[in-house]
């Protein structure tokens, strides 16, 4: 563990200094293509401004064989289009495959210059950041860049969820953290065979209640709640990334035919704090948008308490409800994160900016 004195010194000679505060830039939908399709390749200039975030998938889902058509396909894309707000990541394949070096040196020394993230898979603890730290100073060096590449962890083995905490915390290049559902069941033995989302066997039965003859009828009717498999997971993905300043995702929903499901698993995960998901289909795209822009009706009850509020100490009734300095915190929460939307989501803007307009006449009982 480096010292806190020198956390924020360059690791190489001539890479760009670390950025102090990791950038809030929206990245609600973080959406998935393999580069080695060319159908699916051809799609992406036309995708700029759709989504929060572009990321060109080099790893589980792109075929051995088509390893190095899909890295090549990107630095290709990333050369001929303007992205414009929309950020270019790209999720790398695993630091011990075959295909993890050429995958960095390649992307950093032809793309560097457009590429605002790497996502790395299966991080195991703090070692294996410290290890692409370095790699990526070097190679930032090496050809001159002038910003940081940032450092994008996925949560998918029991040892790197037992080190998350160390992970979040492991280099000030950490943007965030995604859930890797699928390889972290299989590493923990779950029994789910799904990519993300629930169970129906994981639940909650209402008590049994007495029948006429006074037993208790324990096959009769009694509700049953399906608990959340990933809460605890997620909870303390959050947590982590909270503490050292870096943001929370949820990752895939496989099940792409059920966009319900897709919608409450994202919602779960929206409000206990991740920023955004990944889409793996076109389909997805619309649910993480919505689901990860606060509703303008919260934007403005948020703004009423924020001003009404004022300098954020006290107690004040607003609605019939009681808020005070942590209540106006959590308003706050909402209202960063809509003026952050309101950016580069024009749509959104209109609406947030009518909400602001509302929540403060309130306040100001006009
Ligand atoms: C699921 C698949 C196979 C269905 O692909 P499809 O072609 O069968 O679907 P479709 O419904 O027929 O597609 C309709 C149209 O949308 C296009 N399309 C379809 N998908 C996309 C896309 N992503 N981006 C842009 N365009 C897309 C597709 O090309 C087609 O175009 P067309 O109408 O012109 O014919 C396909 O959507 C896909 O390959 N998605 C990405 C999958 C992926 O990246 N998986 C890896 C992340 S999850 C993971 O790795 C786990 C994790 C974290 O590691 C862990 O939990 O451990
Ligand atoms: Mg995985």
């Amino acid at each position: 563990m480096r010292s806190a004195k020198d956390f924020f010194t360059p690791l190489a000679v001539g890479a760009p200094a670390p950025l102090r505060e990791i950038p809030a830039r929206p990245s609600r939908a973080i959406h998935f293509f393999d580069p080695s399709n060319a159908k699916m390749a051809a799609k992406i200039p036309g995708m700029v401004g759709t989504v929060d975030v572009l990321l060109g998938n080099l790893e589980d889902a792109v075929k051995a064989e088509n390893k190095e058509k899909a890295r090549l396909g990107l630095v290709e894309i990333a050369k001929n289009t303007d992205f414009g707000p929309t950020q270019l990541w790209s999720r790398l394949n695993a630091l011990d495959s075959p295909w993890f070096l050429d995958d960095i040196t390649t992307l950093v020394t032809e793309i560097g210059d457009k590429l605002d993230v790497v996502m790395i898979p299966k991080v195991q603890g703090a070692e294996d950041i410290h290890y692409v730290d370095r790699l990526l100073a070097q190679l930032e060096a090496k050809v001159g860049l002038q910003r940081p590449v940032l450092v994008h962890a996925i949560l998918e083995t029991a040892r790197g969820m037992a080190n998350v905490e160390k992970i979040a915390g492991a280099s000030p290049r950490m943007q965030g953290i995604s859930l890797g559902p699928a390889d972290l069941a299989a590493d923990r033995r779950m029994k789910t065979t799904r990519v993300g989302g629930g169970h129906p066997g994981y639940l909650v039965r209402a008590d049994a209640t007495k029948n006429d003859a006074g037993e208790y009828d324990i096959h009769g009717d009694r509700a049953v709640f399906q608990q959340d498999l990933w809460h605890y997971t997620i909870a303390r993905q959050v947590d982590a990334c909270a503490m050292h300043g870096i943001y929370a995702y949820y990752g895939p929903y496989g099940d792409i035919t059920d966009v319900v499901g897709c919608e409450d698993q994202f919602r779960n995960a929206f409000l206990l704090g991740c920023v955004g998901t990944w889409t793996l289909h076109p389909k997805q795209i619309d649910i993480a948008r919505r689901v990860f822009s606060p509703d303008p009706a919260e934007v403005e009850h948020a703004w009423h308490v924020v001003t009404a509020m004022g300098d954020g100490t006290g107690a004040v009734m607003v609605d019939g409800k009681m808020e005070d300095d942590a209540s106006c915190k959590q308003c706050q929460v909402v209202v960063d994160l809509a003026e952050a939307l309101s950016e580069t989501d024009p749509e959104l803007g209109e609406q947030y900016a009518e909400a602001k307009k509302a929540g403060i006449a309130k306040a100001e009982g006009k």
